[in-house]
């Protein structure tokens, strides 16, 4: 898919597959155009040129909230919380929002809760949540929808570094024990080497690489792009 904003290319030829039970890493310098891809993917934004296809339909026209309805979930890099609602009415909601039955949405909304440690903070105001809390709410809302596919845009943005292992279980139980597909777009390399099975790199719009963790780690591309040339040549150097 390609995206165009009145002369400036954002995304230049791009191609991304996700399928169930993996978790794929989106990488790329600020302004690589990860934001856009995670848009057009989940009907936020839609592409100049391409298509978008989900499970074998193409999707390219449908609106978010019908992808969301066919199984396509994201979490946001700034709060789309019900602000005055607590944190657990703000998971049931996300819930109620796709068809699930008021109980069955009361009971995942303690799962998910609990999943993502924030069940002490279940009766408070979504609005009263640091920022590190509020990604996790996040979380629990694109995982409310019990979808087949979660998009998560830096969700661990403002987690303290002692709390990403944490997080990095998390993802990996969304892959393992609900069997999604996770698109992972976050700066925290330790947290992306971790947990992805696959990684993407975007650089000015295009794809630069793509790999394993130990691939994408060991290619200079990427080094030179994300450290500069210098770091590249102490790495040739060493
Ligand atoms: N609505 C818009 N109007 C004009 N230009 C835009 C718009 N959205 C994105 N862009 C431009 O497209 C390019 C890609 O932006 P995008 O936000 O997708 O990058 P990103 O990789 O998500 O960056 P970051 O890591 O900072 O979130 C940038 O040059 C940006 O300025």
């Amino acid at each position: 898919m390609s995206r165009s904003f009145e002369g400036v290319h954002a995304l230049q030829g791009v191609s991304i597959e996700l399928h169930r039970h993996e978790v794929v890493g989106l990488i790329g310098p600020n302004g690589a155009g990860k934001s856009t891809l995670v848009n057009i993917l989940t009907g936020f934004d839609f592409p100049t040129a391409g298509s978008v296809s989900l499970d074998g339909r193409d999707v390219t026209g449908w609106s978010a909230h019908r992808r969301g309805r066919h199984g396509l979930a994201r979490t946001f890099q700034h709060s789309h919380s019900f602000r005055s609602l607590s944190v657990r009415e703000n998971v049931e909601v996300a819930a109620l929002g796709v068809g699930a039955g008021a109980r069955a949405a009361r009971m995942r909304a303690g799962e998910l809760l609990d999943l993502l440690g924030l069940a002490a903070y279940a009766e408070a105001p979504a609005g009263s949540l640091p920022h590190g809390d509020e990604r996790r709410l996040g979380v629990a809302r694109a995982l409310a929808t019990e979808p087949s596919f979660v998009l998560m845009d830096e969700p661990a943005a403002g987690l303290p570094e002692a709390e990403v292992p944490e997080f990095a279980a998390v993802v990996r139980a969304v892959r393992d024990d609900h069997g999604a597909g996770v698109l992972l777009i976050d700066h925290n390399m330790a947290l992306i080497m971790d947990v992805c099975d696959r990684i993407q790199v975007l650089d000015q719009g295009t794809v630069l690489a793509e790999g394993t963790p130990a691939e994408i780690r060991s290619n200079l591309d990427v080094a030179a792009a994300y450290l500069g040339e210098s770091a590249v040549q102490a790495e040739q150097r060493s």
